[in-house]
């Protein structure tokens, strides 16, 4: 698949997810690549007038970034009392709907926002659709820095493989908006359990939280080109 058609797929399923939001609602604005266009799209439908009376709650800095680019009014979770809507992207989606998310390194913000939100709308381009999580990419979690060690011993104790997650033009690891560090974790034969494995992790201490996203998205909306046709489709 060409660089174009992805980004073809990412634009299309980005705005038919901002096509979704309603005037008068809090949305939860997810954080990558492709959540990035939703937040373009739906700035734009406020610019329009399409959209009244919008705020959004930022997954990350990136997504506080964009919304202030392309005028989306934000708030935060001390002054709602709902999220009426959360799009955000995956970087893999099983036939269940479980994903893994952090690719971008914000999942630790972005599960607290996109599972309180009353419906969850996952954006993602063909390419994210597997049998089996965990086989292709590998899982972030999120560490306390003083902990990495006694962390990676542990995941190597639960059959995983740990990598501390460096930075690329930067010297050094990947410092998270929380000032966390990042272990990907490569299970040799993918993962068995999501939902085990998901409170596994995070039962050890220093784990802060991890990429497995467990019975939180509500619709899957999925970015597709044929024949040099974009389209979107639910699944
Ligand atoms: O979980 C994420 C960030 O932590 C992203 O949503 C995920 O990595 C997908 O990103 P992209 O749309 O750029 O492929």
């Amino acid at each position: 698949m060409s660089d174009d058609a992805v980004t073809l797929m990412k634009q299309q399923v980005g705005k038919a997810a901002a096509d979704r939001v309603q005037s008068g609602t809090i949305v939860g604005l997810g954080t990558g690549s492709t959540t990035a266009y939703a937040i373009q799209y739906i700035g734009e439908r406020l610019q329009k007038g399409e959209l009244k009376d919008i705020k959004g709650i930022p997954t990350s800095f990136q997504a506080s970034v964009l919304a202030k680019k392309y005028g989306i009014p934000l708030t935060s979770l001390d002054e709602v009392d709902r999220i009426d809507v959360a799009i955000d992207g995956a970087d893999e989606v099983d036939p269940q709907k479980q994903l893994i998310k952090g690719g971008g390194a914000a999942h630790t913000r972005e599960k607290i926002v996109d599972s309180l939100a009353e419906q969850f709308i996952v954006v993602v381009d063909s390419s994210k659709l597997v049998d089996k999580l965990g086989l292709g990419f590998l899982l972030p979690v999120e560490v306390i820095p003083m902990a990495m060690t006694p962390v990676m011993r542990a995941i190597e104790g639960l059959g995983g493989e740990p990598t501390l997650r460096m930075g690329v033009k930067k010297a050094g690891p990947v410092v998270t908006d929380e000032g966390n560090l990042v272990i990907d974790v490569k299970f040799a034969n993918g993962i068995e359990n999501p939902a085990d494995l998901e409170k596994t992790l995070n039962n050890i201490p220093g784990v802060l939280e991890n990429g497995l996203f467990v019975d939180t998205a509500d619709v899957i909306l999925v970015g597709e080109v044929k024949d040099g046709q974009p389209s979107v489709r639910e699944v």
